[in-house]
């Protein structure tokens, strides 16, 4: 099993200089509110997946007044085999090493190291639009297949090109139709692919949401989730030849995978309109455990559960089916934040030798 074992942080958000060590299978981050404890999370999810989990731009990352960032931490695959994975940002470059090979794209690291985050504000996964779901699957994806997160790549840059080009044409600025044609075939390549690898997704995944969520809740109800999206119907290549004078109308286009969403439910409603508080929670839970377990079976290696303060957020029942998951062999390592150190403590009591705290 991979295991981080220590990360140093240098002008990564509020840490000058620090470096902590991860010595047991969960280890707890516990300290005052901002004492920076989720910035201690985001910088092991950035070692993961090249950009931070909670800002959308580098800047908020930066501590401030400073021009850079370095993290840098030590993987370990068992006693005598270790890598060093770092990650730099300086003067608006980011460059990312693994062994001591800096990679050519960052997106090249993406698959390296696995590592599933819960953060309080994930509920808007349920409660917001289709945007945020499409991320959920295209990373869970990105992450384990390759020619996807190619194809995802080439789909956004041509998607992108068009919609300027149609800006263009309105403009009268942009003529003739081979551009637009070059950009139809992209679309068409690209998107086909990720409508086909989404659509085999949701019969995998489908079965750890299941799961999960019937450990999590110990309710009755049955959830489940529906892909949906117009090239069910459609090819995206006639799809784009009909919505054509809607996309000169609108100047963006109109039609695509990028317009799919998931339908997430609950005895076959819609649990954003229908589900009640505690059961939204549950099932985000599942969402991510279920993303969990969809991860590990596909890339053979058990991801880094980051959990930014869950406790705080669920009641006593929910907790203890969450601990009692996360504690069992199909988890790997758990890296948490906690204001309460007591409360971690008294939840892991009879476990002590499992729980790390690192105090801040
Ligand atoms: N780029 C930055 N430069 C300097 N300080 C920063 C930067 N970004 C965030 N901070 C500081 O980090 C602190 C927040 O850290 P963090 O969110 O990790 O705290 P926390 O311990 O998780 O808090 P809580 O328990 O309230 O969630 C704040 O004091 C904030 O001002």
């Amino acid at each position: 099993m991979v295991l981080l074992r220590n990360i140093s942080l240098y002008q990564f958000r509020n840490y000058r200089q620090a470096t902590f060590s991860f010595e047991k299978p969960v280890t707890c981050i516990c300290g005052k509110n901002g004492s920076g404890k989720t910035n201690l999370l985001d910088a092991v999810y950035t070692l993961c997946y090249t950009k931070s989990y909670f800002s959308a731009s580098v800047a908020p990352t930066v501590m401030n007044g400073t021009e850079g960032y370095r993290i840098q931490a030590s993987f370990s695959e068992n006693a005598e085999k270790q890598h060093i994975v770092s990650c730099k940002y300086l003067n608006g470059k980011k460059e990312i090493s693994c062994g001591g090979l800096i990679y050519e794209k960052l997106s090249d690291h993406i698959g390296r190291h696995a590592a599933v985050m819960i953060a309080p504000d994930d509920i808007e996964l349920i409660n917001d639009g289709s945007e945020l779901r499409r991320k959920f699957v295209d990373g869970m994806l990105s992450q384990c297949n390759r020619d996807y997160l190619n194809a995802l790549i080439d789909y956004q840059r041509a998607l992108q090109q068009r919609n300027a080009w149609l800006k263009q044409y309105a403009r009268g600025a942009a003529q003739g139709n081979d551009m637009l044609a070059y950009f139809d075939d992209v679309l068409d390549k690209s998107g086909s692919y990720l409508f086909a690898c989404r659509r085999e997704w949701v019969n995998g995944f489908a079965p750890f949401l299941q799961e999960y969520y019937a450990l999590l809740s110990g309710g009755s109800e049955q959830v489940g989730l529906v892909y949906e999206s117009d090239l069910h119907r459609e090819p995206l290549k006639q799809l784009l030849e009909r919505s054509l004078s809607e996309d000169f109308r609108y100047q963006r286009t109109m039609r695509g995978v990028h317009r799919d969403d998931l339908q997430l439910l609950m005895n076959g409603q819609p649990i954003k309109s229908y589900g009640s508080q505690g059961q939204k929670k549950s099932f985000l839970f599942a969402l991510k455990l279920a993303q969990y377990g969809f991860l590990k079976k596909q890339m053979h290696q058990n991801p880094i559960l980051l959990l930014d303060d869950v406790f705080e957020k669920l009641d006593q029942q929910r907790m203890e089916s969450l601990l009692r998951i996360i504690r069992s062999a199909d988890f790997g390592q758990v890296i948490l934040t906690d204001t309460h150190e007591e409360r971690i403590r008294k939840a892991f009591s009879g476990n002590e030798t499992e729980l790390g705290i690192i105090r801040l």
